[in-house]
């Protein structure tokens, strides 16, 4: 497979310019808003709580200023009731500003970052496996997960908080000059070095978070490949060797994120350095003003409160910026994988395709993976309704990419497919399916009972049904056996069932489909002989009456075939039934000699290594 090329979707690396410095742009914004559209009364409820709210907390330091100036300093009782009874409803305000805020953003977040996900999804059925050829599942795994929940971050505590931090900064330096200006300007001193350290900061912890989302993604990829293959790393005592892999990619992890903790470390004191020399120089100021009565306790004590209040939106700023960053790194990448066309072309005037024979024909057929690679070239034939025909050849001749192509699971690039004289492309593919009924050797089970793995959420098939298909195809005795009968709960891909328990449930899930025409890759993983013996009649009973294309590794299967087709290396070379194959003494015949090396010895003129090397050659 040629990896690295083609289309693949954006890896998770720093994305060079785009969303790595810029500023959103208006394509992207705009997507973006598309999700944001329909819940936009949460977002302008949201911003209205946040803009209005915004003055409640500068109004804190305020008040107190005329807590002590107007009521303390001369005494008035009375009036000091008033007031902490005014604060005490502006912090009650307050805290229903932010629950409001809160909720509505979140509700905002969820919301629209569901609907993006359910486009992610339905996005990623109809790709083509083409597209799944070329990109890992753990990166397609880290787009649905971890590249959403970054947009949902931006839109629940990103975007929202922006704004109603820039208003309560305002709100503060307002009420700040209104108060004392001088103060005002001895305050925002320490102003410019912020600025630049935070920009500073800024620009440092953005490489590094991106290094750490990288890490993220490559963490992910590993587990979920690792998890998947552990059966394949056990029985070749891999694991000393994944084990170091693991390390060093955690390494990397740990590292990225103890730089980025390195540069939050340096920022945060920094910041309160700062803060701590702007309320010294406030300090040493107002003596000064205060002995010669130009400026009151009130004042100085808001300004105390005002510059915690300050600084601390001006931390959050970096923070949310990086939020937004992020979040416009994952949107793009997510935006890649919605633009991603690798999908197969829906006919624009679909032939309905109501009545199937089960007539199928190859027309010089052409196929390549990749560029001009050709894995299929020429292949011509046909399957007339009915008809039993087994498809053998050396591994990697072609046998599996033929089914594929009947399946439409990848469109060819010279040649017709037809069915009953329809061009299958002219077919809708989910129609063309529903007239296949495909077995492959790999046997997919999700988690689920054993019956929602039969129908695969199909309302009209019914229990009747599914235990007149297990009985006819010998399934119905196993199933009836297992605790919960069809109720039984598969665990993830079928892992507490047996292969050839496997296969049979497969065998069922064809059968009540009841396909007109039957696709089959049988298993060469050997089941015990009792099993062997069901999975034998089950695939008679599955073939009778339908079209069957059977990539055959069972000697009783090609026997029984009407027509076997010999592959080598993606060509047709012998066309014939099973006795006509064997008195050519041509590629079959080796094939089936190597099949049955008992046979061997009585065939003077064949040894093994000669075979081998003529059918692979
Ligand atoms: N998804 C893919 N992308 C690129 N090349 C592929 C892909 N699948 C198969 N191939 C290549 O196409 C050729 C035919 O593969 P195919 O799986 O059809 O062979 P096969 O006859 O079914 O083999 P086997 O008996 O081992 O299953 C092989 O050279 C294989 O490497």
């Amino acid at each position: 497979m040629n990896k690295g090329q083609g289309f693949q979707i954006q890896a998770d690396a720093p994305t060079s310019g785009k969303g790595s410095g810029k500023g959103i742009d208006r394509a992207l914004l705009k997507r973006l808003l598309h999700y944001v559209q329909p819940y936009k009364g949460l977002l302008i409820a949201a911003t209205f709580l946040t803009i209005f709210g915004a003055g409640l907390s500068p109004l804190r330091p305020y008040l107190t200023k005329i807590a002590v100036d107007d009521y303390i300093a001369k005494n008035d009782l009375e009036g000091l009731v008033h007031i902490s009874l005014l604060l005490g409803l502006v912090v009650l305000l307050d805290s229903a500003k932010i629950y409001g805020a809160t909720y509505l953003t979140q509700l905002l977040g969820q919301r629209a970052v569901m609907a993006l996900r359910m486009d992610i999804f339905k996005h990623l059925q109809k790709l083509s496996l083409r597209f799944f050829d070329r990109n890992p599942i753990g990166r397609l795994m880290t787009r649905a997960t971890n590249d959403v929940e970054s947009l949902n971050e931006m839109l629940s505590s990103g975007l929202v908080a922006l704004i109603g931090d820039v208003f309560q900064l305002t709100f503060i330096i307002v009420l700040m000059i209104m108060l004392d200006w001088q103060l005002t300007l001895v305050t925002m001193s320490v102003l410019p070095i912020m600025v630049y350290i935070t920009f500073l900061f800024k620009k440092k912890v953005r490489v590094v978070y991106q290094d750490v989302r990288t890490q993220v993604a490559r963490l992910n990829s590993f587990l979920q490949e690792h998890i998947t293959g552990m059966a394949t790393i056990q029985l070749f005592g891999r694991e000393p060797q994944e084990f170091e892999k693991h390390t060093e990619i955690s390494a990397a992890h740990r590292d990225a994120n103890i730089r980025s903790i390195h540069y939050y470390s340096i920022f945060y004191p920094t910041i309160e350095f700062l803060s701590s020399v702007a309320m010294g120089l406030i300090i040493w100021h107002s003596g000064a003003r205060m002995l010669d009565g130009t400026l009151t306790v009130g004042i100085v004590i808001s300004f105390v409160q005002f510059v915690t209040q300050f600084f601390r939106p001006l931390q959050d700023l970096s923070e949310k910026y990086n939020i937004m960053q992020t979040a416009i790194s994952s949107a793009e990448r997510i935006f890649s994988l919605l633009d991603e066309k690798e999908i197969i072309d829906e006919p624009k005037n679909p032939i309905a395709l109501k009545e199937v024979k089960g007539h199928i024909r190859f027309e010089n057929v052409s196929f390549a993976y990749n560029d001009e690679n050709w894995v299929l070239r020429d292949i011509d034939f046909e399957v007339k309704p009915g008809e039993k025909v087994a498809i053998v050849g050396a591994t990697g001749s072609g046998k599996t990419t033929i089914i594929s192509l009947l399946s439409r699971f990848y469109d060819i690039q010279k040649g017709t497919i037809s069915i009953d004289g329809n061009d299958i492309k002219q077919i809708h593919e989910r129609v063309l399916r529903q007239h296949l009924g495909v077995v492959m050797q790999d046997v997919f089970l999700f988690s689920g009972t054993i019956r929602e793995n039969i129908t695969l959420g199909n309302p009209d098939i019914t229990d009747e049904d599914i235990q007149k298909a297990a009985k006819l195809v010998g399934a119905a005795a196993f199933i009836q056996k297992l605790p919960g009968g069809y109720d039984y709960q598969v665990m993830e891909r079928g892992g507490a069932l047996s292969t050839g328990q496997r296969q049979l449930i497969s065998f069922v899930r064809a059968m009540v489909y009841n396909p007109k025409i039957l696709i089959l890759d049988e298993a060469t993983s050997s089941v015990d002989t009792e099993t062997e013996y069901l999975i034998e009649s089950a695939m008679q009973t599955l073939m009778k009456g339908r079209t069957s294309i059977v990539i055959a590794h069972r000697l009783s299967t090609v026997q029984r075939a009407d027509k076997i087709i010999v592959l080598h290396k993606g060509v047709i070379r012998e066309v014939g039934s099973h006795q006509e194959l064997l008195q050519k003494r041509g590629l079959y015949y080796k094939l089936y000699l190597l099949q049955y090396p008992e046979l061997l010895h009585k065939q003077a003129g064949f040894d093994e290594e000669s075979l081998n090397t003529d059918v692979l050659s």
